[in-house]
């Protein structure tokens, strides 16, 4: 049993994480942190806890307790000033905010507009994508999640730009969130009848997980991607679904495409590939740690359409936090995480 630590607990990602730990056989809850709940149990806020283990709310005093691994589920700037903390005391941290995200960290001042304070601590971190990285997670002590819209753009897209099937340039990324992304925040703008029967685009042509999918893109592909990526915020709880439009190079049709993508994703537990012409749903996803991944060739235009989906709080972050945890342990990758849908 490895003692885990939650900090950040009564939050989407982090109620969702408990949720999925709770079920997890090699892990036990030690501590669950909430600066604003502190000494209440987790079941009195969520009462889908009511017949599970009973968890007290600690105090937010930066103390992970007797655990190994601590989850952060923080928001950006906080996690910044915890984890370095976290690993001095010699805890193995995953992060699941957009603190430690990038390697060139004057991209994460300039996106973010925070003054980045670790910067030791963010070269010890390495990217928790694990159909990228799987190595280096399992050899690290210190994960730093990807984002939920990211996660689904870069795994639609990397395959194909390292196989130089499609242009690094002139990509459109055109992604619609449910409204959980935004957290669980009191805020007019993701209250029910704001978001209820409503669609909108938002952060156009700034929103910053473009500089973290660019950064990430080029590294993969050892190419200078430089895309537009717009944010839709769905009128549902759940899920993301990202349509991408790239120009096609040389050589890609339908049978290329689908080998580049089983060539990284054909032992990915999590990853799936629809044959050509069939595209994914979020009733495929919601629920699982599953991206599912489907495309369409435009030999008219010379574009492919890509369609990629995720739950944003599963294989956008709780899910894809315990998938690098189970690497960073040696255990099965899919250990405690569901693999099929909820569908309906
Ligand atoms: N929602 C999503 O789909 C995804 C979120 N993420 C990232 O995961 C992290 C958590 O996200 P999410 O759960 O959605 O966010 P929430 O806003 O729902 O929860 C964050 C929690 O952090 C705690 N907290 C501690 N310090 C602060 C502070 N100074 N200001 C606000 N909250 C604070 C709060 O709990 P308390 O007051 O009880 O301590 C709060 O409930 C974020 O970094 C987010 O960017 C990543 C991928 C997807
Ligand atoms: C719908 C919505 O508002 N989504 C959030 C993104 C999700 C998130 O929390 O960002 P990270 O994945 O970087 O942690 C946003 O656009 O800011």
């Amino acid at each position: 049993m490895i003692n885990v630590s939650v900090i950040g607990a009564t939050g989407y990602v982090g109620e969702e994480l408990l949720r999925l730990l709770s079920a997890h056989p090699e892990v036990s809850v030690k501590k669950a942190v909430s600066k604003s709940f502190a000494g209440q149990s987790l079941k009195d806020l969520y009462a889908n806890f009511v017949p599970g283990k009973n968890i007290v709310l600690d105090e937010s005093d930066g103390d992970a307790g007797e655990a190994e691994f601590v989850f952060l589920c923080l928001p950006h700037g906080e996690s910044l000033k915890a984890a370095p903390k976290l690993l001095k005391k010699g805890h193995k941290v995953i992060d699941l905010s957009g603190d430690f995200r990038y390697d060139d960290v004057s991209l994460y001042e300039k996106w973010y507009n925070i003054t980045h304070t670790a910067k030791q601590e963010n070269q010890q971190a390495v990217y928790g994508l694990p159909e990228f990285f799987k190595d280096a997670i399992r050899n690290t002590d210190f994960a730093s999640n990807p984002g939920c819209y990211t996660t689904t753009s870069i795994l639609a897209l990397a395959p194909l730009l390292k196989e130089g099937l499609v242009s690094e340039k002139g990509i459109v990324i055109d992604a619609k969130s449910g409204v959980t992304g935004a957290g669980r925040k009191e805020k007019l703008a993701y209250s029910y009848c704001e978001t209820a029967d409503n669609f909108k685009a938002y952060s156009v042509v700034n929103h910053r997980h473009t500089s973290e999918i660019e950064e990430q893109l080029s590294s993969i592909s050892g190419q200078d991607v430089r895309l537009l990526f717009t944010p839709h915020l769905l009128p549902v709880k759940r899920g993301i679904l990202a349509t991408i439009y790239a120009d096609m190079e040389e050589g890609a049709d339908a049978l290329s495409i689908a080998g580049a993508y089983e060539k990284y994703y054909g032992d990915a537990p999590f990853t799936h590939v629809l044959p050509h012409g069939q595209l994914p749903e979020l009733k495929f996803v919601v629920g699982s740690n599953n991206c599912m991944i489907g495309f369409e060739l435009s030999p008219r235009t010379g574009k492919l359409v890509i369609v990629s989906c995720t739950d944003n709080l599963i294989k956008g972050a709780a899910g894809q936090a315990i998938q690098n945890f189970n690497i960073m342990n040696g255990f099965e990758e899919t250990l405690g995480l569901p693999q099929i849908a909820w569908y309906l």
